[in-house]
């Protein structure tokens, strides 16, 4: 006869898998609490103790971990001495594994996780008989994913055996669900320890979904989430409307909220290609999009926005007279869902406003940069400016309201692809020159694009000038103000330029490089 052991923490599926299994002769042998309920809905099943001989113990710290399980799992059929083996010492082989296993993750989530809570929920017995039914593959079919039952049940009631890929695809699930058990319980003791950056980085990541293609056509892709992702991540979104998103959409929409959530007053980012094409601040959600809108009324079309308020009826009307790819909110009140669903192929997004860098389950939020061969990585961004990093180095102070206008330039400017120039008047972004391999060049495309309005704005460079060609282009474009980090050996040259042509300027010691 047949042999089936079933140990399942998630239980859901598991009484009609084994009504299956029983129907078939097989016999279902399982722990404690799935003993119990298979028992309980009428199936006859064997206890674990009665096979090992020995009671659980230690709180089901140990209840498996025997010879009689794991000689029974290993034993290799068609191997004459393991079969000798096993038979000699009164062990039967089991056929069936079906395991899940002590929910680590949802343990580690809950708010204010107790550490021993966590410790306990280290699966131990679990992972072993899996592994050890994975390895021995053609002889045992496991089962992790209660998603995979249903072709269990399909293979004993139609008499179309589990093929040899298919024992091999399910031992290669298991691999994948230990191996990431495993990453988090040791990213969740990397956080504890307080160790930055470990020897061995072993993370894990769970699909989100198949993308159609990647950044262009011919390239394959899917999305990713990290366990646990935050409710205020672009992994956390939720889509409301509209087509399934792409590859480009979910990075356009990561750049947008990662702008937007820099605000704490009504904000809106229109994003192309990742860098902001209009970013505007105001007392209400309508005036900040007029602002983003009217930055760049030719590059928002086609675009991603982001708003940090609900989108009401009037912002939505105005936003429905444009195509944009997708918009992203905290929430949409009914009418601008009414009006915005009209659109279909217009994605509607929902996203937690959370400032960026808020609750992570796993340590510090982080950026990674693959290169060929590796993984660069490093903290996130979210240096903010305290009123102590603020030096003006040229004889003219700041106005208050260039003071204002030049924090407002320095939390965009961050945001743009280096080297990255913003131009920026009343809260709002007139021009930005994003990804150039000089700054001057970042410099001449944001003033081009400013035109006249930049006759009174303000600018903010991502780094340092390397001379005083910046200054002296901002001073014939008519900047008043402008915010730089500093720290060039030609800082002279520059506040000599800015001096020159009455710009105050301040440096931030600060530096925002962005690839
Ligand atoms: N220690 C052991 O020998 C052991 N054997 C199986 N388990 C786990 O116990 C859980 C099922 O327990 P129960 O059937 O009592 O509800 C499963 O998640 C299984 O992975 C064990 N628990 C932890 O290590």
């Amino acid at each position: 006869m047949k042999r089936a052991l079933i140990s399942v923490s998630d239980k859901t599926g598991v009484v009609e898998l084994a009504q299956a299994l029983v129907r078939h002769d097989i016999e279902v042998v399982s722990t404690g609490g799935t003993h119990k309920l298979l028992a309980d809905a009428g199936i006859p099943v064997t206890n674990i103790s009665d096979v090992t001989g020995f009671p659980e113990i230690m709180d089901g710290r140990v209840k498996t971990l025997h010879p009689n399980v794991f000689g029974g799992l290993l034993a290799i059929r068609g191997n004459e001495e393991h079969m000798a083996a096993i038979e000699g010492l009164n062990i039967r082989p089991i056929d069936y594994v079906i395991v899940n296993l002590y929910p680590f993750q949802a343990t580690i989530e809950k708010p204010g996780v107790d550490f021993e809570d966590a410790i306990e929920n280290i699966d131990i017995g679990g992972p072993s008989m899996l592994r050890a039914a994975a390895k021995n593959w053609q002889d045992v079919a496991v089962v992790v994913d209660s998603g995979d039952y249903a072709r269990v049940i399909d293979a004993l009631d139609n008499g179309t055996p589990l093929t040899r890929d298919e024992k091999l695809a399910l031992a290669a699930k298991v691999f994948r669900h230990t191996a990431a058990y495993d990453a988090l319980i040791s990213q969740y003791l990397t956080r504890v320890t307080g160790v930055e950056y470990p020897e061995r980085l072993t993370v894990t990541y769970e699909k989100v979904q198949d993308l159609r293609y990647g950044e262009n056509p011919h390239q394959g892709a899917a999305f990713y989430q990290e366990p646990g992702a935050a409710l205020h991540t672009i992994a956390g979104a939720k889509q409301l409307h509209g087509k399934e998103l792409s590859y480009n959409n979910i990075n356009d929409a990561n750049a947008s909220l990662s702008i937007v959530q820099e605000f704490n007053e009504p904000a809106v980012v229109a994003i192309k290609h990742t860098n902001p094409c209009g970013v505007g601040v105001a007392e209400n959600i309508y005036d900040a999009y007029m602002k983003a809108y009217e930055a760049d009324p030719v590059s928002i079309f086609g675009g991603i926005v982001a708003l940090n308020r609900e989108v009401d009826a009037a912002t939505a009307q105005k936003m429905s007279e444009l195509f944009l790819e997708i918009i992203l909110a905290p929430s949409f009140s009914e009418e601008a869902m009414a009006i915005l669903t009209q659109k279909k192929n217009l994605r509607l997004l929902t996203v937690s406003m959370t400032p960026q860098g808020g609750i992570e389950v796993l340590g510090a939020p982080r950026t990674t940069l693959k290169v060929q061969g590796g993984l660069l990585i490093q903290d996130l961004d979210v240096r903010q400016l305290g009123d102590e990093d603020i030096k003006v180095v040229t004889k003219r102070q700041p106005t208050e309201d260039e003071l204002k206008q030049l924090l407002f330039s320095w939390k965009v400017v961050k945001h743009v692809k280096s080297n990255a120039i913003v131009v920026a008047r009343e809260d709002r972004t007139v021009g930005v020159g994003a990804g150039q391999m000089n700054r001057v060049g970042a410099a001449k495309i944001a003033f081009e694009q400013a035109g006249d309005l930049a006759k009174g704005a303000v600018l903010a460079s991502d780094a340092f000038f390397p001379m005083a060609d910046t200054v002296q282009a901002a001073a014939a474009a008519g900047i008043t103000a402008i915010i730089q980090p500093g720290g060039s050996i030609k800082d002279a040259d520059s506040i000599a330029a800015a001096d020159e042509a009455g710009i105050a300027m301040v440096f931030t010691g600060v530096r925002h490089f962005k690839h």
